[in-house]
């Protein structure tokens, strides 16, 4: 697959995104796992964005119709989540208000995947999963991950991001060393990011977030928002870095170098590229 470098009409497409969500302060309901709550939602307010890890399915009909985006998790789902989060896809849906899917483990159990497949029916808008878990999905199978973690590269996962978009409708991405971004037709890849996040618990469910967060922006560019925030993550992290020790003091940089991300850094550090 030809890789095409572009001039960088990425890096001012991400300030965009982002200085809006600062200026904006879109609301996004999180029904997510217990492991990533605490970074999901400080990495969603670090970036600007206001999130509430609101699931009870008896605060859905109030709460939902005013949230700008619903992120859903299934990373540590039982029985009675499931239909909290079916429910708050389906006012997400009557609303017109986006929803994105993050299929955390999906290959763990049938119980898991089912549950994804019927969420698949309701249609997100975006999907972001890592290798292991866009194949998982893509072939209806279990066994391909190992739980939480990938297997695979994430360009292991590329054909089957682009089945998965064509037969679900929604924006299918998939992280790893590059984080690939697929309509089923146009594919970029985000280049930002380096392999020490990967020992951050809940790093790919908080890259799905502010995923939700930028589309909350612009739902009709879906896209552009999902491609934007992997990279405006990974800089996070990359910047992040410069400060850390190990995975523990990326974790607080990476959320402090998000909060301070400025236009400058964002036009002449993204790196996002064509795929074709
Ligand atoms: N090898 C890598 N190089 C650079 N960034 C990576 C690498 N692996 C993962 N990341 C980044 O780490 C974050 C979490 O991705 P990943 O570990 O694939 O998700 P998950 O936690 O769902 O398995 C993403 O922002 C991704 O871009
Ligand atoms: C460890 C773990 N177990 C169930 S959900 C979860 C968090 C996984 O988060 P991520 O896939 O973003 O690392
Ligand atoms: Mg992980």
């Amino acid at each position: 697959m030809a890789e095409q470098e572009e001039t960088n009409p990425w890096g001012s497409k991400s300030w965009s995104y982002l200085s809006t969500l600062r200026q904006q302060s879109p609301l996004i309901q999180c029904i997510t796992n217990l492991v990533s709550m605490d970074l999901m939602a400080n990495t969603l307010l670090a970036a600007g964005a206001s999130p509430a890890m609101i699931h009870s399915i008896l605060e859905i009909p109030d709460f939902t119709p005013h949230t700008q985006s619903v992120l859903i998790n299934v990373g540590t789902l039982t029985p009675e989540w499931l239909p909290a989060m079916k429910a708050a896809a389906g006012v997400a849906n009557q609303f017109g208000k986006p929803w994105v899917l993050d299929p955390a483990a999906v290959g763990a159990s049938g119980f898991r995947l089912k549950a994804c497949l019927e969420l698949i029916e309701l249609k997100p808008t975006v999907i972001r999963g890592n290798g292991s878990e866009i194949i998982s999905l893509s072939m209806a199978s279990i066994g391909s991950g190992k739980g939480a973690d990938s297997l695979h590269e994430s360009s292991d996962a590329l054909e089957a991001a682009k089945s998965l978009a064509k037969s679900s409708g929604a924006i299918v991405a998939i992280s790893g060393s590059v984080d690939f971004v697929t309509d089923g037709q146009r594919v970029v890849g985000a280049h930002n990011g380096l392999p020490m996040m990967q020992k951050i618990t809940a790093s790919g469910c908080a890259v799905t977030a502010l995923i939700a967060a930028f589309v909350a922006i612009d739902p009709t560019h879906a896209f552009e928002a999902t491609a934007s925030a992997f990279s405006v993550f990974g800089l996070a992290g990359e910047i992040g870095m410069g400060s850390a020790k190990g995975p523990a003091s990326l974790r607080m940089h990476l959320i402090d170098s998000l909060y301070a991300l400025d236009q400058e850094t964002v036009l002449h550090r993204v790196k996002i590229t064509s795929f074709s």
